[in-house]
């Protein structure tokens, strides 16, 4: 979406690419920013650097969001220097993209995919002991690397509905995370049941060797590209279970399918590639592989918060707001039944441009 300079009383004028193309290039962009364009709301399958934050600078623009809470598709420096604001969307999808990651890890486990493609192909010819046997999750461990957000909402998922155990890591520690598992495993214990327990990690590699399930949640950086990689893969166990709804580049893919190919009883759930939207050949056939095309994020009530919170990310920006004291607490913005608060609801880079911050 691109916000012109016509402005109607209070409102400003949009105008909607109707592209047909998917993902836009750098071109593509320019030619919609064009002499006019005070803010955009792109996606993350687009290039901001250098090229678009000028351009936009030089129309008149001061502020860009992704309609997505990651933002490596962003060059922060790049925006900070041209004076753009870079507007995300956290919290919104929190939930949505942790059940995402939650099913993946039971598609996986339960190998429900390649059940369902051997049912549907005719080939059922009746109940066997040893059909699709995959893993109990039940008092398993779950390892989480990434502990933020959606890491911890998709722990306390895995945690209160199959009662495993918790590792996880994480550069910070998630108090709020451990005391939940600590209160969940005493109230198991009240009630006659083994009580969960958690346990944060030293290392990544301490998760990889001791979970049976490790789902991946950290932002995508220079510290966790190819954070999965072939000695990683290896300190995993044979039939662990590996889920991905971070970013493709978090796993080195071509070892990810030689380390499936090896290993028939490792499975995988992947909503993210290397180089979306493809997949490294020999993906597509290991049947150990469950992959969908990045949709955690994909509920009808998240995909609207986050337009909302894209949008008024570039307009509260445009019209000299505040930015939101509290990005991880944006509900006031999606309150159908009240005006949102004037103020920017997430601006990654707002003490780089030395942004005001809101009171409310
Ligand atoms: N597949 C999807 O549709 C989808 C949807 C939403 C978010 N995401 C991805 O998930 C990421 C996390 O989102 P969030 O809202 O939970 O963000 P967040 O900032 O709350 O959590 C990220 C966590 O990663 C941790 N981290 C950073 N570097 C690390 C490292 N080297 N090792 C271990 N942990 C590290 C951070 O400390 C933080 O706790 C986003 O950046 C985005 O890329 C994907
Ligand atoms: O970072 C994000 O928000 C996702 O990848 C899309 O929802």
């Amino acid at each position: 979406m691109m916000i012109t300079d016509a402005e109607f009383s209070c409102m400003l004028s949009a105008q909607i690419c109707t592209e047909k193309k998917t993902i836009l290039s750098v071109d593509d962009i320019l030619a919609l920013i064009g002499d006019h364009c005070h803010g955009v709301i792109g996606q993350l399958t687009e290039d901001w650097g250098e090229v678009l934050f000028s351009a936009l600078k030089r129309a008149g623009g001061t502020a860009f969001s992704n309609m997505a809470v990651g933002y490596n598709n962003v060059d922060v420096d790049a925006a900070n220097r041209n004076g753009i604001a870079i507007g995300n969307t956290p919290g919104v999808l929190t939930e949505t993209t942790a059940e995402l990651a939650a099913s993946l890890s039971v598609a996986a486990a339960r190998r429900i995919v390649e059940a369902d493609q051997f049912m549907r192909a005719g080939l059922y010819d009746g109940w066997l002991p040893h059909l699709f046997v995959g893993n109990l999750l039940k008092g398993q461990t779950v390892g989480v690397i990434g502990a933020g957000r959606i890491g911890s909402a998709y722990a306390r998922m895995m945690i209160e509905g199959f009662k495993m155990n918790l590792i996880y890591f994480d550069l910070y520690q998630s108090t709020r995370l451990e005391k939940f598992v600590t209160a969940y495993g005493q109230f198991l214990k009240a009630n006659g049941e083994q009580p969960v327990t958690w346990k944060r990690a030293s290392s990544m590699e301490e998760v990889l060797r001791e979970a049976d399930v490790i789902s991946l949640h950290p932002v995508l950086d220079k510290t966790t590209y190819h954070l999965i990689n072939p000695e990683r893969l290896a300190m995993m166990k044979k039939e662990a279970v590996l889920v991905n709804a971070s970013r493709g580049p978090v796993i080195d893919e071509v070892a990810l399918v030689e380390h499936l190919r090896a290993n028939p009883m490792f499975r995988v759930g992947l909503d993210v590639f290397e180089d979306e939207p493809y997949m490294k050949p020999g993906l597509a056939e290991m049947k150990n592989a469950v992959v969908v095309p990045h949709i955690a994020s994909a509920s009808k009530w998240t995909r609207e918060g986050m337009a909302t919170l894209a949008a008024l990310n570039v307009l509260g920006k445009i019209k000299g707001y505040p930015v939101w004291g509290n990005p991880n607490a944006v509900e006031p913005f999606l309150d159908e039944k009240a005006a949102p608060p004037p103020a920017c609801p997430s601006i990654v880079n707002a003490k780089q441009l030395g942004l005001p911050s809101s009171k409310l």
